[in-house]
């Protein structure tokens, strides 16, 4: 199943710059893995904003919410999540 995931950062601007930057590398180490393993195919920067657009591939509602709560900076998002379908008009 494919989900369109957008993703808005917001750190506390006056978060310990040693705890955000642990958390960016933590963030940047789970993304690369999620990655690897094929369930993450697109994450683009939302360019001017702290903010991603994202394509998942996973088997299910109940996988994504797992995935996107692994990750560290998880509780300082607001996710967005759209199902997406197969369009019939796109060339296969
Ligand atoms: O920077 C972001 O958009 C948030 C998050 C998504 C991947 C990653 O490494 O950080």
């Amino acid at each position: 199943m494919l989900f369109h995931v957008r993703m808005d950062v917001s750190l506390p601007p006056d978060l310990d710059p040693e705890v955000r930057a642990d958390l960016v590398a933590r963030e940047k180490a789970r993304a690369l893995e999620l990655q690897r393993a094929g369930v993450w195919p697109q994450l683009w920067r939302i360019v001017g904003e702290y903010a991603n657009f994202s394509i998942f591939d996973v088997p299910s509602n109940d996988t994504l919410h797992d995935l996107l709560s692994s990750l560290p900076l998880f509780p300082y998002m607001r996710v967005q999540v759209t199902p997406l379908a197969h369009h019939p008009s796109k060339l296969d």
